[in-house]
């Protein structure tokens, strides 16, 4: 049986505690703000316990197998013998502490907050009800609501799949061993990621993707050099691929194609987007609209009056280090009162890394997008291979370095970079995205000798050429 409680008074509630949300409850209340956040599953999101912090843990674990097995043509023979069980550990010890946030929760008592478990839902201006395991508690927020809800994996409605014992992220992260095979619905950036991992533990992994190429929001030189590299890695890709039907026995899964063709596997891995439910957040209640995905949000991150809303749900990029951008400015604004925040959201250079190998770093604008956009566009690259470093590095130096420029304006406005510490070459490109700096300067700069870094001059040469 549920009880009602009062209605609690305080000065603002954070529906969600994504990395941005429990990033703002901690600067609101040591602002000394009176905050509550609500929290219906682990206090940090996504990205610690199910997203970037496991994965990128496994990532590393498969790099090094990789990286064992090119030692032969380096350093002499590496006998590798892969080993899922130190994988396991490591997520589940050192990331997630067992998918226990105890120590985030504490964090935000420290700083004054207070976390209530359960699910939020607006219920109109400043009005906030929440569902606990002891029944309906009742929040008024005075200075504002931050929503932060995050995302869930999207299931697609294929024929089957939804009786079936698939996995999402969520459980993938859990596996106590690799599977013997695997089928991976969706080439994007969680299916690439694990798909890959899961190759050098041994499995046997197909990728099935509906659109033509791997990395879709990439550069289609990044997707080329990714399946290049899956294919010499035994992983199969296939594209253009529709799953008409999937079930599930004894034997495992079994995927029915389009075109009639069956994959059999162990295990089947969803990674076919995300999904969110407005509805259930009650945002049309305070004038938002709910019937799409995302939540328009202005620069300062507000929604509606009283109302600021962060993360992957504002569509601006579905990444940790967006969401807790989204939250400082957010947080400013609301600790500034009726003139508002200083700072102002700019997504012009939004970074992300693929942790792929290749890893593939990708800021601003694609070349497609920069004509789609009517910019005067002129693009150079560079092979990284051919590079000094490329050739010093020898195995596993595939990779390259693409620049987008606005040629009437003289500035990059898109940039990848992929290959060894692609994602580290990037954050020259992101402060010259970010930063407008102008290409002769970008020609002018000297660039350390012999890092893979340095190729970008090349790329810069051959914007002369095209
Ligand atoms: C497998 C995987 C790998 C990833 N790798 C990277 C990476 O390497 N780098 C990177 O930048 N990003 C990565 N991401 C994306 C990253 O995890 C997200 O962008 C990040 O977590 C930010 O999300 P968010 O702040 O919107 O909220 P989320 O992290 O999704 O958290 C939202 C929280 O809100 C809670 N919630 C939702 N609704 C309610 C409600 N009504 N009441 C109470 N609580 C609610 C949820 O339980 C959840 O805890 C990865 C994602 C996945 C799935
Ligand atoms: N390193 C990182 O920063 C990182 C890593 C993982 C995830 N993420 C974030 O999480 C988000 C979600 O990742 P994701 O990989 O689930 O989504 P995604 O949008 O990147 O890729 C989903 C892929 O699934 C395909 N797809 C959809 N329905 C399908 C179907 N029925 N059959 C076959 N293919 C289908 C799509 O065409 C698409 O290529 C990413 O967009 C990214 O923002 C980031």
């Amino acid at each position: 049986m549920t009880t009602e409680q009062p209605v609690e008074t305080v000065d603002v509630v954070v529906i969600g505690t994504g990395p941005g949300g429990e990033d703002a409850t901690g600067r609101l209340a040591r602002a000394g703000l009176d905050v509550v956040a609500v929290e219906a599953r682990l206090v940090g999101g996504e990205c610690p316990y199910f997203g970037c912090i496991p994965t990128k843990m496994m990532v590393r674990a498969s790099d090094a197998l990789a990286e064992a097995r090119r030692a032969g043509r380096l350093a002499g023979q590496v006998d590798v013998a892969p080993d899922w069980a130190p994988v396991a550990r490591r997520v589940r010890d050192d990331a997630t502490a067992d998918w226990d946030d105890t120590a985030a929760v504490e964090r935000l008592e420290k700083a004054g907050a207070r976390v209530v478990r359960g699910r939020g839902r607006l219920m109109g201006p400043g009005e906030v009800a929440v569902t606990t395991p002891d029944g309906e508690r009742r929040f008024r927020a005075t200075r504002g609501v931050l929503l932060n809800p995050g995302t869930e994996p999207a299931v697609p409605p294929v024929d089957g799949l939804a009786q079936t014992p698939y996995w999402t992220n969520r459980d993938a992260v859990r596996a106590t061993e690799a599977p013997v095979s695997l089928t991976v619905l969706g080439g994007g950036a969680i299916g690439c990621e694990l798909a890959q991992v899961f190759a050098r533990f041994g499995t046997a992994v197909e990728v099935v993707e509906a659109g033509p190429r791997l990395a879709a929001a990439d550069e289609p030189e990044a997707s080329t050099l990714l399946a290049e590299r899956f294919a010499a890695e035994g992983i199969g890709v296939r594209k253009d691929a529709k799953v008409t039907s999937v079930s599930h026995d004894g034997g495992g899964f079994t995927l029915t194609l389009g075109d009639g063709t069956q994959l059999v596997s162990e295990r089947l891995l969803v990674a076919a987007g995300r999904r969110t439910d407005l509805r259930a957040l009650g945002v049309a209640t305070v004038g938002i609209d709910d019937t799409g995905r995302t939540i328009a949000v202005d620069d300062r991150l507000r929604a509606a009056d009283g109302v600021w809303v962060i993360g992957d749900v504002t569509g601006h990029g579905a990444f940790t280090h967006v969401s807790m951008y989204q939250a400082r400015i957010a947080v400013a604004d609301i600790l500034a009162g009726a003139e508002g925040g200083a700072e102002r959201a700019d997504y012009r250079a939004v970074p992300h890394v693929t942790f792929t190998d290749p890893e593939i770093g990708g800021v601003g604008l694609t070349e497609a997008a920069a004509r789609d956009a009517g910019l005067s566009v002129r693009t150079g690259s560079t092979d990284l291979a051919a590079s000094s470093r490329g050739f010093v590095h020898g195995p596993g130096n595939e990779g390259l370095i693409k620049l987008v420029e606005d040629a009437d304006a003289g500035v990059l406005v898109g940039a990848t970079a992929a290959g060894p510490a692609g994602g580290e070459i990037l954050a020259v490109l992101t402060l010259a995205v970010q930063a407008r700096v102008p290409v002769a300067e970008l020609r002018h700069m000297i660039y350390a000798y012999p890092t893979f870094h340095r190729a970008i001059e090349s790329a810069l040469a051959d914007l002369d050429e095209t």
